[in-house]
């Protein structure tokens, strides 16, 4: 592979190659311009406009390349670094805000347990073995010890994927699975009885990594996407004597941004403000007699 010789002088930067990460991954790269060209089939891709190599690999691998210090930056599941027993291993720089789930243990609804302890010595189906396995290792511990009884062990079943189908095909009393909007486990009678953990996709760097100056600029690239997302920018006009309460409202990141008008008794505030509360902020700023309420949306920012 000709592009293998430029790879040394790079920073290398992990992305999940498929799956429910992988697009949210492009648009992000996107507004950080980090512009490559990936050739049909071709797991490694040259960014053009900044020495950095893109390597696209299975989201699940991508906490181990990281950990290890084979790649300096990734983007993965909090999840997939817990499973990889990576958490000591890389620095997690920032919590990106998709790929939000919970790991949780799930039981058919007709006639399954109703506490996870009903489930030691039982068979639990799961991909994620490190995790499900540390679990209940600390619930078949606590069981045997609450009854003074000698320990029972439950036992993990790996599937690699729809793992909701395992109880239904009479391979698992449970299971260990992501849940975000609950509709897959809904639709095969199963309910959760515990959260295991929580994830969100967040970007992580290895411990030392061969670039550092390059992690930190793309870091802060991937920040100012974030908080784009995050905040929409709001103008205003308001009489001078509202502007303590105005500024309760918009109090911005750091403080409003306030300039006077022709008229001495009114000012112009603008301010960031986050995005999914923007109605309501609105209407509250109309309460205090805000005029010409204008919003604007930002494409990108440093904060
Ligand atoms: N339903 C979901 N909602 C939100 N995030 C999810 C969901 N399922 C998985 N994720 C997140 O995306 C990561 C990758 O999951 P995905 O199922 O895409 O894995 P994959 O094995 O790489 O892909 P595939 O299932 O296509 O083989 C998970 O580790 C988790 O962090
Ligand atoms: O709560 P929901 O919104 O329904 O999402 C949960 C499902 O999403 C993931 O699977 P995915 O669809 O990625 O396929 P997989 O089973 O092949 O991993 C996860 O493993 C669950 O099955």
């Amino acid at each position: 592979m000709e592009l293998i010789k430029d790879l040394p002088d790079r920073l290398l930067f992990a992305v999940p190659k498929k799956g429910r990460l992988h697009s949210s991954c492009l648009s992000l790269l996107e507004g950080a311009e980090i512009q490559f060209h990936r050739k049909n089939r071709l797991d490694i891709a040259l960014v053009k406009n900044l020495p950095i190599a893109l390597v696209f690999l299975p989201a699940g691998d991508i906490a181990k390349f990281v950990g290890e210090g084979n790649v300096d930056l990734g983007i993965t599941g909090q999840d997939m670094v817990a499973e990889a027993r990576a958490e000591d291993k890389v620095t997690e720089i920032l919590e990106l805000g998709f790929g939000k789930c919970r790991l949780c243990v799930q039981v058919p609804v007709k006639g399954g347990p109703t506490k996870v302890e009903d489930l030691v010595g039982k068979r639990i189906a799961t991909s994620f073995e490190g995790i499900s396995g540390k679990f209940f290792n600390e619930v078949d511990a606590r069981v045997a010890a609450a009854n003074g009884t000698p320990e029972k062990k439950t036992e993990l079943v790996f599937v690699s994927g729809s793992v909701e189908a395992a109880c239904a095909l009479g391979l698992a009393d449970g299971i260990v699975d992501l849940v975000e909007s609950g509709e897959t486990m809904q639709a095969a009678g199963l309910h959760d009885i515990v959260t295991i953990l929580s994830s969100q996709a967040v970007l992580i760097a290895s411990k030392k990594p061969k670039h550092p100056e390059l992690v930190q600029t793309i870091a802060g690239r991937i920040k100012g996407v974030i908080a784009a997302q995050k905040y929409v920018y709001i103008n205003y006009n308001i009489e001078r004597k509202n502007l303590k309460e105005a500024s309760t409202i918009t109090p911005g990141r750091q403080a409003p941004t306030v300039s006077p008008l022709e008229n001495p008794e009114w000012v112009a505030v603008s301010s960031m403000v986050l995005k999914n509360n923007v109605a309501k902020t609105m209407d509250d700023l109309e309460a205090i007699g805000a005029c010409d309420i204008l919003l604007f949306a930002i494409q990108n920012c440093r904060v």
